[in-house]
């Protein structure tokens, strides 16, 4: 069923004639995928146009895929439509060209003469034909992504809210904004419809995986739906900015888990457990290069790369016995030691200690600049730098 619903998609895509780069990136992600889902996962789907069932675990889900939004259904769905992305940091980068190269009405709104507008010039975004102020560009946009960074949401939300008027749909890739309305005062203006579609992963990724012809999954959510029509809105330009397939969600679960992850597992956790490990091997007296191998490079290069492919079991299996007997014993105490900070950080996302120290923190003129402070210091670090090494010696690294 999923390559039949892949190969209308193709037959679609061949009649409407669309070039050979949208053709990748519409076309080939579902075939991936289905090859890619369990047995028993696809044998369990029912099809209602572009919309799936699928167990995850014992839980039914329903996800929409891109099959059912060829590129010819985009173009003729938003012919009319301007779609203003204000900001250009990751996503507004990644976002923005996905549609620009989708064929859709899109123009850019930074300011001026900040890092953005240069990089936005830089990659081809024209000052007065698809390039404008942020007000600019609200103002012309009837469609408004909100991709500035989280902070400019709320210190930006006077400038931005007198040109969203009703009939106007309102855009996010993060429910940070809406559901932490007591910190940001953002709230859903009247008429106005009010969507989230949420990358799951970074806007760098979005752009390269759609130049490859591959997708990345997103989340979707309706606060607002002031047309009747918020839902397939934001399905279609889920699609359009190059997702894969769309999960459903809330802007509060968004957040709360978006939060989380990168705090968690995705960034800090992951962080604090390398550092921990590499610390103890080098007061044991083993070296830079050994410690950082055995903590870093074997996991990002070996064995995760073997959980994203098939599950943390398979990556077990292809290790030693002795391997698995030890992983298998010690996994319970690392569970029991990060359990409670994982509920300790789950409360401050809820309670929005999280957000408030991002607002204050982000807000401040030189915000970047304590970023790349904090940044530099990890980078220079011992554990960071032995890494710097090792990957100059993986053999496709080496200089000739
Ligand atoms: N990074 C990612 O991959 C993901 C991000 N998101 C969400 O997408 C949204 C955009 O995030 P991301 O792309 O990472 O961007 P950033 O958080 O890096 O924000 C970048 C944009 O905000 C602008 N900006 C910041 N402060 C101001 C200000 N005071 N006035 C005007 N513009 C300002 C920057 O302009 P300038 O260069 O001029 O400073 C830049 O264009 C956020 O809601 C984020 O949580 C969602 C999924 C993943
Ligand atoms: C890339 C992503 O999805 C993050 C980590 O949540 C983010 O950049 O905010
Ligand atoms: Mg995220
Ligand atoms: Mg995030």
């Amino acid at each position: 069923m999923a390559s039949r619903t892949a190969s209308r998609a193709l037959a679609r895509a061949a009649i409407a004639g669309r070039s050979a780069l949208a053709t990748r990136a519409l076309g080939a992600a579902p075939r991936l995928a289905a090859r890619q889902m369990p047995a028993a996962a696809v044998a369990g789907f029912q099809q209602t146009r572009g919309i799936k069932t699928l167990k995850f675990g014992n839980t039914e889900e329903k996800v929409y895929e891109r099959s059912d939004w060829p590129k010819a259904k985009l173009l003729e769905y938003f012919k009319n439509d301007t779609i203003a992305v204000l900001g250009y940091g990751p996503q507004g980068h990644g976002q923005g060209l996905n549609l620009r190269d989708n064929g859709l009405n899109v123009i850019v709104g930074v300011r001026k003469d900040g890092r953005s507008w240069k990089k936005a010039l830089a990659e081809g975004w024209v000052p007065g034909k698809n390039l404008f102020s942020i007000e600019e560009a609200a103002d012309k946009g009837n469609i408004v992504f909100n991709l500035l960074s989280d902070a400019a949401q709320r210190d930006l939300w006077s400038t931005v809210k007198p040109y969203l008027t009703p009939g106007k749909t309102l855009y996010f890739s993060h429910g940070f904004a809406i559901t932490y309305k007591h910190q940001t005062h953002v709230e859903a203006p009247e008429g106005v419809d009010v969507v989230l579609c949420a990358p799951k992963g970074s806007g760098t990724t979005l752009r390269t995986l759609f130049l490859e012809g591959k997708g990345l999954n997103s989340s979707i959510a309706v606060f607002q739906d002031a047309s009747g029509k918020a839902h397939e809105r934001v399905v279609a330009l889920g699609v359009a900015i190059g997702s894969g397939y769309l999960y459903e969600t809330t802007f509060a679960k968004e957040v709360y888990s978006d939060l989380y992850g990168e705090r968690g597992v995705l960034m800090g956790a992951i962080n604090g457990l390398f550092r921990a490990q590499y610390d103890v091997l080098r007061a044991q007296g083993h070296s830079p290069s050994e410690a950082f191998n055995e903590t870093v490079e074997e996991a990002t290069q070996s064995l995760y790369p073997l959980i994203g492919a098939k599950g943390m079991d398979w990556m077990y299996a292809n290790c030693s016995v002795t391997a698995q007997r030890g992983a298998l014993d010690w996994h319970q105490r690392f569970y029991d030691a990060s359990l409670p900070v994982f509920k300790d950080l789950y409360e401050s996302v809820k309670n929005g200690t999280e957000s408030q120290r991002s607002l204050d923190k982000n807000s401040q003129a030189d915000y970047r600049e304590s970023l790349e402070v904090e940044l530099k210091e990890i980078r220079d670090s011992e554990i960071w730098r032995a890494g710097e090494t090792v990957r100059s010696l993986r053999p496709e690294n080496a200089k000739q």
